[in-house]
């Protein structure tokens, strides 16, 4: 059987921030497959951020390609990227982002509102945001509460979620688990992955985390995927 084209691929990255004291960040290749679930570890101010934006398309590499699903994002304009962003890649942050005063529900749904394609996956969304939310371990008639009046365990599975809703390629989780006790992190990734191999969706967390590695497919370290320069001229 051929190979499947890789979720995310970047070939050839260099960025650099501007400014005062600038930050250059260069990827020759990494490579992620459809369904594999990877760790990126990293110290703080390694670029883990900056690299996760250049995916996300919300900075753009001077030189490169960052492709997901097969798109080189540099290739669409500003506009287009919002969309294909909305439509490709679920996102969990670490403060997870949720709307307080919604309830679960819109939280749940929103990014269908921005992502036509996505929505169209999903032929019942409320039915669908149900099934999540119980297989991610969340009360019965969470539907209807308030996000924000939600522990902070249950935040972090409502944002998870959010970001499976619709089975996009690729998840991005930037440090979802950092406010979490060991058992609570690890149960919470256990339930994400089994939700996102049953989409066939990519994961690539960011940690400072090691203790989690055994948990993924693959772990990358930031001094082996990237070079950085703190004094590019
Ligand atoms: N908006 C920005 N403008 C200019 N420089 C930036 C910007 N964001 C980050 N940097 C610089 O890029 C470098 C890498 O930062 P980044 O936030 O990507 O690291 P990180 O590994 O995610 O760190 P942490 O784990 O602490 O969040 C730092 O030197 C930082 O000052």
């Amino acid at each position: 059987m051929p190979t499947p084209p890789p979720t995310l691929e970047l070939k050839d990255v260099q960025f650099r921030w501007p400014g005062r004291a600038p930050f250059e960040l260069s990827v020759p290749k990494l490579a992620l497959a459809p369904a594999e679930t990877v760790l990126l570890l990293g110290e703080s101010g390694s670029g883990k951020s900056t690299l996760l934006s250049l995916i996300c398309g919300t900075i753009t590499a001077q030189s490169g390609r960052v492709a997901v699903a097969g798109t080189d994002i540099s290739s669409l304009s500003a506009g287009k990227r919002d969309r294909f962003r909305a439509e490709q890649i679920g996102l969990i942050f670490q403060q997870f982002n949720l709307l307080p005063f919604a309830n679960v529900r819109d939280n749940i749904l929103l990014p269908l509102r921005f992502a036509p394609d996505r929505a169209a996956r999903v032929s019942d969304p409320e039915t669908e945001a149900e099934t999540l939310c119980r297989a991610l371990g969340l009360p019965n008639n969470v539907m209807n509460e308030q996000a924000g009046k939600l522990s902070v365990g249950q935040q972090q599975r409502v944002a998870a979620a959010r970001a499976l809703i619709g089975a996009p390629p690729l998840i991005i989780a930037d440090e979802p688990t950092s406010s979490l006790d060991a058992a609570t992190q690890s149960a919470f990734l256990e339930l994400l992955f089994s939700q996102s191999r049953a989409h066939r969706s990519t994961v690539l967390m960011v940690s400072h985390d090691a203790r989690l590695s055994d948990q993924f497919d693959r772990v990358i370290h930031m001094d082996d995927v990237a070079q950085t320069d703190r004094n590019a001229a």
